[in-house]
């Protein structure tokens, strides 16, 4: 994306603030040489493969996590919100994600039992694993899933627009992400991470410099996304291990 708004998608709120303060990150997270090799037809079999079987094991680890999410949002125990509701679908296209993903390997050839993660699958991963702890606010968690399936969804659905070489054979990938509904979904968790945020930066008075952190957390966790993401885009290609250390 370009940092400005969609149509049809919420803007001004904090997601969108931080969008355009973080373009540079943002863009190369969602405009990464990969898929702009998906995108113009050029992709390196051997590397969409890589791909394939890393982001089999990114996405089992990922289930975990939208669970840890799932039991937050219970326990927020507003009913009226609609949380549930929505985390609940992600899961529901998660456990469709991991059928496509075995489809997938076999059309392809990748054994997936014989996939070992590498060490930027390895990291994040952990950094998942982070987020479930029990200190992590729901509003920090929410940021990172919405930010984790908006960079998919904003790098595969540029595959699709207009001018899109993309191989016949790798459609079906770019629709998976890059489809209407997905993006939809995408802006009803957009829209749960903005209400939590103006929530966390109005608190009420005593609890200001708590709200605070929150939301410098959740902007700190929205690039790490970011950045882990680059990382993983990296990795695909075989350019892994040119970008900055983790703190
Ligand atoms: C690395 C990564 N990021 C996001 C997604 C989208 N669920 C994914 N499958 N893999």
């Amino acid at each position: 994306m370009d940092g400005k708004s969609k149509p049809g998608l919420p803007h001004g709120g904090m997601t969108d603030t931080w969008v355009k303060k973080h373009r540079l990150i943002y863009i190369g997270a969602t405009r990464h040489p990969f898929i702009l090799s998906i995108r113009d037809g050029t992709v390196d079999l051997p590397a969409f493969k890589r791909w394939l079987g890393q982001d089999y094991i990114f996405v089992r680890a990922f289930v975990p996590f939208v669970a840890s999410v799932l039991i937050r949002a219970y326990k927020k125990g507003d009913e009226s919100s609609g949380d549930m509701e929505v985390i609940l679908s992600g899961l529901g296209s998660l456990n469709d994600e991991i059928a496509w993903f075995k489809q997938e390997a076999s059309k392809w050839g990748v054994d997936l039992s014989q996939v070992a993660p590498e060490k930027p699958t390895q990291h994040y991963c952990r950094f998942l694993e982070e987020l479930m702890r029990p200190e992590v606010d729901y509003t920090v968690a929410m940021a990172a899933f919405w930010a984790i399936e908006a960079v998919y969804q904003e790098s595969f659905a540029h595959c699709l627009e207009e001018g899109s070489k993309a191989p016949p054979e790798l459609k079906e990938a770019c629709q998976r992400w890059g489809n209407d509904g997905f993006g939809h979904y995408c802006s009803s968790l957009r829209n749960i991470a903005d209400r939590l945020l103006e929530k966390a930066a109005s608190g009420s008075v005593p609890l200001v410099k708590v709200s605070e952190d929150v939301v410098s957390k959740a902007e700190v966790t929205f690039l790490r996304v970011l950045e882990y993401e680059v990382d993983f885009w990296n990795m695909s290609c075989g350019t892994a291990g040119h970008s900055a250390p983790k703190p």
